[in-house]
């Protein structure tokens, strides 16, 4: 979806000194800190290598099942998109999804965060179905849970400082200046802080490159300290440089934030790059599902077609 014309009244104009300022100490730290800089909100604490996940008096350890699809179906009208299916999304990992184009992947996604509901099985998240869950429940889970949407879905009645804390301003309690630095923090993450890119702050996302509005989208993303990440078609668009820049940035964010991520995408390069666990949807659910090198080991000729890119 394009935002161009997105009517949506932005946030009261930043100042730029005081973004400039705060970016000069927000880089260092936030480079500094690293995975250390995840706070408790996340509901991810990491100690020692070790990452345990909570929500609401639940955890999850890293390695365990942190989202789980249970013999989902769901259709639109005629058209079947899951029978069947199940699937596991472990915390901490990244798991790819690959499969053929409009069989479901992104419906996928948006079942995870209750844009979508199945009409059987159950989308459990820390063992709670998200499909049971009320309005409140949602927006927390969309805090934790948060979407790289495939055309980025920025406003461009906004600056880039505004898009990045959007989220915040709108859904958390955080005051302006907290809100700023998390923005620069976020954005320095992705390589787009503005001690490298002076003035990025300020501009609107029309301005910029395609390959620099993805990782806007990203930096909006991770400013709300998200547990999970769901990324769809991240590097659709982009050249095979762009390409390799947002592979490399989703391994980082994966790295230093500790957070768990879903890919989306047509690009077996990304996919094979990215991914711990590669899962691929055929048939109107998930027959394979392993970790790389495994999987690409696979002879069954559905999977061989699939990442040798043949029809039939
Ligand atoms: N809200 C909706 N209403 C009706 N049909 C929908 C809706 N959302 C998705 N679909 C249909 O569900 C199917 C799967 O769509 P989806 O976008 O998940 O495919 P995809 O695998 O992500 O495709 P692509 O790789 O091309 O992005 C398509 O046939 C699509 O038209």
């Amino acid at each position: 979806m394009s935002d161009a014309n997105h009517s949506t009244p932005g946030p009261a104009p930043l100042d730029p000194g005081r973004i400039a300022d705060a970016a000069r100490s927000q880089t260092a730290a936030a480079l500094a800190r690293g995975a250390a800089a995840l706070p408790s909100s996340s509901g991810v604490r990491r100690a020692l290598g070790t990452t345990i996940g909570e929500f609401h008096g639940k955890t999850c350890a890293r390695g365990e099942t942190l989202i789980q699809f249970e013999n989902i179906h769901k259709a639109f009208g005629d058209n079947v998109i899951y029978r069947d299916m199940n699937l596991d999304i472990r915390l901490g990992e990244t798991l790819t999804i690959i499969g053929g184009s409009g069989e479901g992947k992104s419906v996928c996604l948006k079942l995870m965060i209750g844009l979508l509901r199945a009409e059987a099985g159950r989308v459990l998240y820390y063992g709670e179905d998200v499909g049971e869950m009320n309005a409140e429940q949602l927006r927390e889970i969309r805090m934790r849970v948060s979407m790289v949407f495939q055309g980025g879905a920025l406003f461009d009645s906004m600056t880039i400082v505004q898009n990045v804390g959007y989220a915040l301003r709108e859904h958390t309690d955080m005051g302006d200046e907290e809100i700023e630095a998390r923005a620069v923090e976020s954005l320095t993450l992705v390589g787009l802080g503005p001690a490298d890119h002076p003035g990025i702050m300020e501009q609107i996302p029309a301005a910029l490159s395609v390959g620099m509005r993805k990782r806007v989208a990203l930096a909006r993303s991770i400013a709300q300290r998200p547990e999970v990440i769901l990324y769809d078609e991240p590097t659709t668009g982009l050249d095979p440089s762009n390409c390799n820049r947002i592979a490399r940035m989703i391994r980082k964010l994966q790295r230093e934030l500790g957070v768990t991520s879903i890919v989306v995408t047509h690009d077996m390069t990304t996919a094979w790059y990215v991914a711990d666990r590669v899962a691929m949807l055929y048939d109107k659910s998930f027959p394979f599902v392993d970790e790389v090198e495994a999987f690409r080991a696979i002879d069954d000729p559905r999977v061989r077609n699939f990442i040798e890119g043949r029809t039939g």
